[in-house]
């Protein structure tokens, strides 16, 4: 059985229209008008505790509805969900206790208290055991170097400081799972680091299932073995980033550094991608031409100072995979 369980899942929104001007908001007051927004339209994975998933799409695709219904503050409108055998937004009290939850864009601690004040208050609410709470927070104080930070109201607080108060605020309960709601967003080189080696080592070591959204490519670079692509609602694709990289850019790119001008080099099959005086970058397709192959060819008949291959960036990868299937912001 797996850990969770979405099983065709959507969530459809009701907005009220408005016509235009003051007519408009006048008529509004007592003909409303709605307008459906499918935000999910069938969504349906599951996941094993332990895994560590990745949640990506363009903007409005539906990754944060989604983790709302996961997490309890949101009904979907059809489809079933479970939970470690909960039905989250059906029982929420239990199912909070065992969830950890971080929205990149939201706080969950107090503005005006001390960061130490908000967890003890965090502890109370969840009913942690005095003793394992202090065990808990000044293990995830010492993980998340949160000690100098202690007593400072939170507002105080830069926002790579208090993502990392956020992520330990999140896991004074010991929550099994964690959900991240673009968790790196906003935050600098190296608190997105710092942010991706903590998640790392939690799902690692401590073996804390994770379910991420994320717009940031390094994040799920970093992170993820699996990956879970939704446009427009509908899950495009589910599996290792790898094999999505397959289905949609099977491309390499070679670099060469030439000792004298760059050549025409009229290879049938290899595309030239860039060209300055004395060098070049080439597209070619290793399964039908391989790699060394292609070195050995160039290398034959021209001079060459350097020479290496890459895959296309990864934010090319998902771009090119958008595009393929149509699924550009809602
Ligand atoms: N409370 C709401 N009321 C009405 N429509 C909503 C509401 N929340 C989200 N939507 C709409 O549902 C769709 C999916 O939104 P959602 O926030 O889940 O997408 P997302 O993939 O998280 O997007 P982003 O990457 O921009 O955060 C969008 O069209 C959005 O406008």
């Amino acid at each position: 059985m797996p850990q969770i369980l979405v099983e065709a899942l959507a969530k459809t929104y009701r907005v009220a229209e408005r016509a235009p001007g003051l007519t408009g908001a006048m008529l509004g007051l007592v003909r409303r008008r709605w307008r459906e927004v499918h935000a999910l339209a069938d969504v349906s994975f599951s996941l094993e505790a332990g895994e560590l998933l990745a949640f990506i799409g363009p903007n409005g695709a539906g990754k944060s509805t989604t983790v709302k219904i996961l997490s309890g503050i949101l009904r979907p409108s059809s489809g079933r969900v479970e939970v470690d055998g909960l039905v989250p937004y059906e029982d929420r009290v239990r199912h909070v206790a065992r969830i950890g939850v971080v929205f990149g864009q939201r706080s969950q601690l107090w503005w005006d208290l001390p960061v130490i004040d908000g967890f003890d208050l965090l502890a109370d609410i969840y009913r942690v055991e005095p003793e394992r709470y202090r065990r808990r927070r000044d293990e995830l104080v010492a993980m998340l170097r949160l000690e100098p930070l202690l007593d400072q109201p939170v507002r105080q607080l830069s926002l790579g400081q208090r993502m990392r108060a956020e992520f330990a605020a999140a896991l004074l309960h010991d929550p099994a799972i964690l959900f991240l709601d673009e968790p790196t967003i906003g935050l600098d080189a190296p608190s997105k680091l710092a942010v991706r080696d903590f998640v790392r080592r939690l799902n690692r070591e401590q073996g804390v299932t994770v379910l991420l959204t994320t717009h940031d490519m390094h994040d799920v670079e970093a992170l993820a073995e699996r990956v879970i692509v939704i446009g427009q609602g509908r899950l495009l694709t589910d599996g290792p980033f790898e094999s999505l990289r397959a289905s949609v850019l099977a491309e390499r790119r070679l670099h060469i550094d030439f000792a004298g001008a760059a050549p025409e080099l009229g290879i049938p099959g290899v595309t030239v991608r860039a060209r300055s005086e004395r060098s070049l970058e080439l597209a070619f397709d290793p399964t039908k031409i391989p790699t060394p192959k292609l070195i050995a060819d160039i290398t034959a008949r021209h001079a060459v100072d350097d020479i290496h291959v890459d895959e296309p960036a990864i934010e090319e990868v998902i771009a090119r995979f958008y595009d393929l299937h149509d699924a550009g912001e809602a």
